[in-house]
């Protein structure tokens, strides 16, 4: 569906991406894990087709979408293919919606869509993201998490194959991570989803497939486990919430100088799964 290649960016003198490359298929859902500053949002862009070789010359490799680079695909088409959801939902709002309803129609409305596709749009996305109690409150006046749920159903209103979500729950108390996560988890299964995030724990919530970024490189990929417990991503991220309880109750203390992980817990799944699984 997607596929990068050898991509390689510079901010000014400043290396962020060193040879990423990267496939994704329809309807996974993948997490791109790494610490402040790795690259994480820069890689979103490219992803998203924010950023493209034709704007950035000096940078290498390439971002296809179905075989072609994101260059050659019109506005309209990139916005009904890919979305991507930032950490500030106040960024993405239009400015020219009065409503909750009106912001959503919004991206439809500008595809030139028939209005009776847009009504339906709305009210699915409305109803997909909780937001139907909300339709006709003014976008500014929402909470920061049901902000992040409006500019998560106004994403879905356009129907992408890709949503690309990065730190999604950054600004959110635990109350609106648990609402938006539970949206998350139930969005199509036709529907992409990249995770870019510092916590190990969201990613466990959401994903399948895992990437560690370091340093603007993909170090690691894999299951969960391959990934979270590779020694970059503990240096980096730490552990995850249950791995940590385990820990600190014992799991795994060294004996004769070997530490090992084998058989640590890392989700509450984990905890619910015979042993053997998880060695
Ligand atoms: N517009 C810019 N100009 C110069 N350097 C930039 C710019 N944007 C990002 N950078 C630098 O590029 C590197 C990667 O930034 P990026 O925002 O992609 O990382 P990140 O993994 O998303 O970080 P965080 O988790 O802190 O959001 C950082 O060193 C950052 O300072």
């Amino acid at each position: 569906m997607i596929e990068i290649s050898e991509l390689h960016f510079t901010y000014g003198a400043t290396p962020v991406l060193d040879g990423v490359s990267l496939r994704l298929r329809e309807g996974e859902r993948v997490a791109i894990l790494g610490g402040n500053g790795s690259g994480k949002s820069t890689l979103a862009e490219w992803l998203a087709g924010w950023k493209t070789g034709r704007d950035h010359a000096a940078a290498k490799g390439t971002v296809h979408w179905h075989g072609r680079p994101w260059q050659d695909y019109s506005v309209s088409e990139r916005a009904s293919t890919v979305q991507l959801v930032g950490q500030r939902p106040a960024q993405h709002l239009s400015g020219r919606a009065f409503t909750v309803a009106e912001e959503i129609a919004f991206g439809p409305e500008n595809l030139g869509l028939p209005v009776e596709d847009i009504v339906w749009r709305r009210d699915k996305a409305l109803h997909t993201c909780r937001l139907n109690h909300l339709a006709e409150r003014d976008p500014f006046t929402l909470s920061g998490g049901e902000q992040q749920r409006l500019v998560i159903a106004a994403a879905l209103a356009l129907q992408p194959r890709l949503l690309i979500l990065d730190e999604p729950f950054s600004n959110l108390d635990p109350e609106s991570r648990v609402q938006t996560a539970s949206v998350l988890r139930e969005l199509p299964d036709d529907v992409a989803v990249v995770l870019f995030d510092t916590n190990p724990d969201t990613a466990l919530d959401l994903a399948d497939r895992f990437l560690l970024l370091h340093d603007g490189k993909i170090v690691a990929e894999g299951s969960a486990r391959s990934v979270l417990l590779h020694p970059q991503a503990i240096e980096t991220l730490g552990f995850s919430s249950v791995a940590r309880c385990f820990i600190e109750n014992g799991f795994g203390a060294p004996v004769g100088g070997q530490w090992s992980t084998a058989g640590l817990p890392l989700s509450l799944a984990d905890v619910r799964s015979p042993r053997a699984e998880i060695c």
